[in-house]
């Protein structure tokens, strides 16, 4: 992308950022303003009282505005007692400075949290975009780039807005102290505003430069969240195959590649920063030589104005630096609304239609009228799917990989929609609003188990938050865990690690089935989620789930025979048909069709 361009992209992006603060900060966007305002008009009028600080200290004649100034305050018809003259005057400044630290407390305490909760907003928006969105377009999303958007990225659009803030509040400094400057000599302020806008001017394709390199820096920083992420996973499977070396070499080469970036962005911004002060130096050096040569300014007004140059140094640093700051973290906005952009375009149905109708009650017959469904960006799925699930029947889905089993699971319990045909639960059409209470009601057990870095208690609980102890207690029996949480020092209020990494495989889907079964849904989905148990208690928690008291409909996908074995009806699917579906003679059969009659 060409110079112009990249500019254009920046002050695009950096007025969209804009905007997003101003409508979040409200009416207490003005407040704010006012108090940045109000803040750097009490430091112009610090400066002013240097005006007959100086004529107490310096004496003599100032000339122009300062002196007709001086002239005019009410301590100078107190006689020549200095001391006379200095009291009131030190009392002014007393005044002031508890003014000034009253304005700018309530000034840092509102900008900090109008920017804290910008950021809290930004978390809550795209939490809401997320929870909204389809899950066949959350399925394409890498986990770690959610991961990063909801963490580090959403951090750094706190810094943008505490970089914008800062900007803002030195900006008027500036615009206070520069206003101050004209009071003492228009020329010499002048010049002085015309070289510091040639300055800012030159530097401001440095802020594309910035913006671009923040983005290789975010996207870098990605890649090792990702890496960082499965560190431990991918650690494991190299020692265990002696080429820790090859992967150490993989993490720190990724590791280099950021420093890479960050070392480049460095430079980058030093250079800008010390060009800037250059430049601002001999800004202000070339005002005061024309002062002195061609403006022939009074030496106690020139001393004045370089006082208040100096001044002016520290905000204009400031300003320089938080605007490159801010161009080097925008991308991390970017990308939060970028996804906002792709989720805003697949989102379903508002949540608030899962208020109408009538929720399910109890198993009831589920029906696939010729569905079919293809993943997006591809050929695959499932199609010409005609069947009926019969309430409480206990149904094994069987196949080989990709056939498309996971598919017909998804497309089961309303995570995904029909691209043709229809499935009803009873005599209603899975859609709207029967969707969202369908899957209100259903229990599934993926194939990655998901455990919350929570308690047992608390993961149980998050199925249903009404579910009593005993409630708890009944299905880890059902499941066989009541022995693993019998053995664990804390019980039930033991942390299972992040996604249970402190349990066994078959100890966390035990977990992940107890969890399944707190809500007593009418119909339980598994998804080779018994397959890390060992066979005899594996058959023990189906046989265990084939007799539950609501009799649920239980569809479980398997690969093992002895999973299938307690099953009253077998489906085989092969290329996203169901090429076989086999009646079985099984004791859960005859349990099945005991409870029908
Ligand atoms: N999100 C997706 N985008 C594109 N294609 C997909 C997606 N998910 C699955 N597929 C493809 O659809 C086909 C069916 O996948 P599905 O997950 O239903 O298979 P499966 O029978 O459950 O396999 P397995 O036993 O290996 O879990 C596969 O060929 C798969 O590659």
């Amino acid at each position: 992308m060409d110079k112009r361009g990249a500019g254009r992209e920046l002050a695009r992006s950096a007025w969209d950022f804009f905007r997003d603060f101003r409508v979040h900060a409200g009416g207490d966007g003005l407040k704010a303003a006012i108090l940045i305002m109000l803040g750097a008009g009490l430091e112009g009028v610090g400066l002013v009282l240097l005006v007959p600080l100086l004529d107490l200290v310096v004496g003599g004649d100032r000339g122009g505005w300062a002196a007709a100034l001086a002239g005019r305050l009410p301590w100078r018809s107190a006689g020549d007692d200095p001391l006379a003259r200095l009291l009131p005057l030190l009392a002014c400044f007393a005044l002031l400075v508890g003014l000034r630290a009253v304005v700018l407390w309530h000034r840092d305490v509102l900008l900090a949290t109008l920017r804290i909760g910008f950021v809290e907003a930004q978390r809550t928006r795209l939490v809401a975009r997320l929870v909204a969105a389809p899950w066949t377009r959350l399925s394409t999303l890498p986990h770690a780039r959610v991961n990063h958007l909801l963490s580090s990225d959403i951090i750094l659009t706190g810094a943008c807005a505490h970089f914008m803030l800062q900007g803002a509040t030195s900006l008027f400094l500036l615009l206070v102290q520069w206003g101050l400057a004209c009071l003492f000599s228009v020329p010499l302020a002048a010049v002085t505003g015309a070289l510091l806008a040639v300055a800012t001017l030159a530097l401001l394709p440095q802020l594309a430069r910035s913006r671009r390199l923040g983005r290789e820096v975010a996207d870098a920083n990605l890649h090792l969240a990702t890496s960082g992420a499965q560190f431990l996973g991918g650690l494991k499977l190299a020692l265990s195959q002696n080429m820790q070396q090859r992967f150490a070499d993989e993490f720190n080469g990724t590791l280099g590649r950021l420093m890479g970036r960050q070392v480049a962005l460095t430079r980058e911004q030093t250079k800008a920063q010390l060009a800037f002060t250059t430049l601002a130096s001999l800004a202000g050096a070339a005002a005061i030589m024309v002062g002195v040569w061609a403006l022939d300014v009074p030496p106690a007004v020139l001393i004045v104005f370089v006082l208040v140059l100096a001044r002016m140094s520290a905000p204009a640093a400031q300003l320089q630096q938080g605007a490159q700051q801010f161009a080097n973290f925008l991308p991390s906005y970017e990308k939060i609304r970028a996804l906002e952009a792709e989720l805003a375009g697949a989102a379903p149905a508002a949540a608030a239609e899962i208020g109408a109708g009538g929720a399910f009650a109890g198993p009831q017959p589920i029906r696939f009228h010729q569905v079919s469904y293809r993943h997006p960006g591809g050929d695959r799925g499932v199609s010409g799917l005609d069947l009926t699930l019969e309430a409480g029947s206990f149904v094994g889905v069987t196949g080989a990989s990709g056939a498309g089993k996971t598919t017909f699971a998804d497309l089961l319990v309303g995570l995904t929609v029909p691209d043709t045909g229809t499935i009803t639960v009873g005599d209603r059409t899975l859609a709207g609003a029967a969707r969202r209470q369908w899957a209100a009601a259903i229990a599934y057990a993926p194939q990655d188990t998901f455990l919350f870095h929570d308690s047992i208690r608390a993961n149980l609980a998050w199925a249903n938050p009404s579910a009593s102890e005993a409630n708890m207690r009944a299905a880890l029996g059902l499941v066989g865990a009541s022995a693993l949480v019998d053995r664990l020092d804390q019980g039930l209020d033991t942390v299972v690690g992040a996604q249970g990494g402190l349990l066994s495989g078959g100890e966390r889907q035990r977990l992940a089935l107890a969890r399944a079964l707190m809500r007593e849904p009418p119909l339980l989905v598994l998804d080779e989620s018994t397959g890390a148990i060992d066979i005899a208690g594996e058959r023990a928690l189906l046989a265990g789930l084939a007799t539950l008291p609501w009799r649920p409909t239980i569809v479980l996908i398997a690969h093992r025979r002895e999973s299938l074995m307690l099953c009253d009806r077998v489906l085989e699917f092969a290329e996203g048909r169901v090429v076989a579906d086999r009646r079985m003679g099984t004791p859960a059969a005859q349990a099945s069709a005991h409870r029908a009659r």
